[in-house]
């Protein structure tokens, strides 16, 4: 069973026990409720008792309120165990599914984020996480446990007066039927409200990270025109869904009370008949009470309920994602990277790296050059498993990549991409992401090795001076240059770099040629080059074309060939020559 309801509802095998308690203390709860009805029955018969006989009322008074006292504190304690049972383990719970997810999509593949719309797995991490805590701490524990109190419940009533009993529990079924019979119809509308409402979160998303682009097109009155659709159609779609859900639960609760009216007009005709007692008939009444206002609470949330299937298959659609595994020790003989007859696809039947077989040395600057697309970036993010290759293999000093873990591979790498991230924090901490251990005195030596640190100490408050969001308040010659910092920093055995295409002013580009230079000394040097000097002063340069090598060798061996890379340098000649002639 246990099983079963890990697999049902996406729990640990902690959080299906603590679930089973849940129903089981709120299965005590429910029927707990019916304690004072028994208390108020005992003392009714007492006291009628007490009337005919002519014996006095209070002889037993201390009795009665002793029995009335040890209720409440029964009630007390058992509703204590099902809050703990209940809210402290579903939180617990809770905590354990976030974090289980976000340990989920740390060990995804980056394909992964490539096919998946990244507001909807922010919807996911957060909403639903939220909306699953709420149905687990509040309505789904207690529609099991009113399923088994209430069958419970029913056969004692039956078993005490049968005709009664029906009169009380005829409506429960007709009420579930009429909420459960409108499932299909909140499923719809309820996926409709799902979307509608991502729709506007996409939008809202896109016009902030767009927002210079939209300024600059001056298409603010497009764009808010497109969210005001989006915002009366998700506002459209939550009161259909509303609607739908409201109409059959109202007329569910509205159909429980007829339930009263019945045991009314049936116990009086069984009063009358002298079949029934008075006292059995005011207890019939009571406990009716009590026994619909549980299932008339589920009946309101059960909407809720349907919808957390829709939610669970969305988080479990996550965790089920193959993830990337592989040995978490790794000491290679050496750090020679080797591509052999390696194949990629980011999209099935779109081949981007056809075959492509090719070494970087230890010790060696390895250029990738070629026209755009040809998939440079590609091999260079492949080196370091950001994906999983189709066909061939890829090697650090000899070990497979593809068999070790992730991350116990990164530890060998570092990166300086173009699109620099930086994270809002202060200048320090950013570089020191290099590595958490480095002492503010290796971040300063970095720095001034990377060329940035008189920059940095000209800004307002030097290593202290936050970066805007994503280094918003820094060029991009300098972002760059903190990247370079933050690899010296690591000072990892392979760098992953990728040239800045972007055009320079000569004091950035000689500082970050300065910066590679002092980095890539005794490494394996991965570099996707742009710049003719870069090129030149390579120790092998690989030419991609279309997903294939179609030239390698050193820069000079290259030159003296026909060929792509012959043609390639003498258009950068021209159009350089050119450029400075027209200057
Ligand atoms: N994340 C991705 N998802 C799908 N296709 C991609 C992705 N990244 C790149 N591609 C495609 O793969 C091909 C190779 O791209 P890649 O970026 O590796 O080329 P490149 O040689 O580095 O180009 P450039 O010099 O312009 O940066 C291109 O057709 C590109 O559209």
């Amino acid at each position: 069973m246990i099983r079963k309801l890990q697999h049902v509802f996406a729990l640990s095998e902690k959080g299906a026990r603590d679930f089973v308690k849940a129903v089981m203390w709120s299965f005590f709860c429910n029927i707990s409720l019916m304690l004072p009805v028994g208390v108020v029955m005992a003392t009714l018969q007492y006291l009628l008792d007490t009337l005919e006989t002519g014996g006095d009322p209070s002889a037993k008074v201390l009795v009665y309120t002793g029995a009335a006292a040890a209720v409440l504190l029964l009630l007390f304690l058992l509703h204590y165990f099902q809050y703990a049972s209940l809210y402290l383990a579903t939180y617990q719970e809770s905590a354990a599914r976030r974090i289980s997810l976000a340990e989920t999509l740390r060990k995804l593949p980056l394909s992964f984020f490539g096919t998946r719309d990244l507001s909807d797995l922010t919807a996911t991490m957060i909403a639903d996480c939220s909306a699953l805590d709420q149905m687990f701490s509040h309505y789904i524990p207690q529609l099991f446990a009113s399923i088994f109190s209430t069958i419970f419940i029913g056969i004692c009533m039956l078993s005490i007066n049968w005709r009664m009993a029906l009169a009380v529990l005829w409506v429960l079924p007709a009420a579930v039927l009429l909420t459960t019979g409108s499932k299909k119809l909140q499923d719809v509308f309820g996926t409709q409200n799902i979307l509608a409402k991502r729709a506007v979160t996409d939008a809202i998303q896109e016009d902030l990270e767009t927002i210079r682009d939209i300024k600059s097109c001056n298409r603010q009155e497009t764009c808010m025109k497109k969210l005001d659709a989006l915002l009366e159609r998700s506002e459209r779609s939550s009161i259909h869904s509303e609607l739908a859900t409201g109409v059959f639960v109202c007329s569910a609760q509205a159909f429980l009370r007829i339930g009263l009216a019945t045991t009314v007009l049936v116990g009086a005709g069984l009063l009358a008949e002298g079949q029934l007692s008075f006292l059995y008939f005011l207890g019939f009444l009571f406990a009716a009470a009590r026994l619909y206002d549980p299932i008339g609470l589920v009946l309101q949330n059960i909407a809720a309920t349907f919808s957390a299937k829709l939610k669970i298959e969305r988080m479990r659609a996550i965790q089920e994602q193959p993830v990337q595994t592989g040995a978490e020790v790794c000491e290679p003989e050496n750090y020679d990277i080797v591509f052999d007859h390696v194949k990629f696809s980011y999209r099935a039947h779109e081949s981007v790296l056809k075959d492509v077989s090719f070494t970087a040395r230890q010790g060696q600057v390895t250029a990738l050059v070629g026209p755009s697309g040809g998939g440079k970036s590609t091999a260079c993010k492949l080196a370091a498993r950001f994906w999983d290759i189709q066909g061939g293999t890829i090697t650090l000093g000899g070990i497979d990549i593809s068999t070790v873990d992730p991350e116990t591979l990164l530890r060998h790498y570092a990166f300086v991409f173009q699109d620099v991230v930086l994270f809002r924090d202060t200048i320090l901490e950013n570089i020191r992401l290099g590595r958490r251990d480095a002492t503010n005195e290796e971040v300063y030596a970095a720095a001034r090795a990377a060329r940035c640190d008189e920059f940095i100490r000209e800004l307002p408050q030097g290593y202290q001076t936050m970066v805007g969001e994503n280094g918003s308040t820094l060029s991009g010659g300098e972002r760059q240059r903190i990247s370079i910092a933050r690899a010296l920093l690591k000072d990892a055995p392979v760098i992953l770099l990728d040239e800045a295409t972007a055009s320079l002013d000569v004091e950035n580009e000689t500082a970050i040629q300065d910066a590679i230079s002092q980095l890539v000394k005794n490494k394996t040097v991965l570099i996707i080059a742009h710049r003719m000097r870069t090129v030149a002063g390579a120790d092998h340069v690989v030419v991609l074309t279309d997903g294939c090598v179609a030239q390698q060798g050193t820069p000079q061996e290259l030159m003296a060939q026909e060929g792509l890379y012959r043609q390639m340098m003498l258009r950068q000649q021209e159009s350089q020559f050119g450029s400075k002639n027209h200057s």
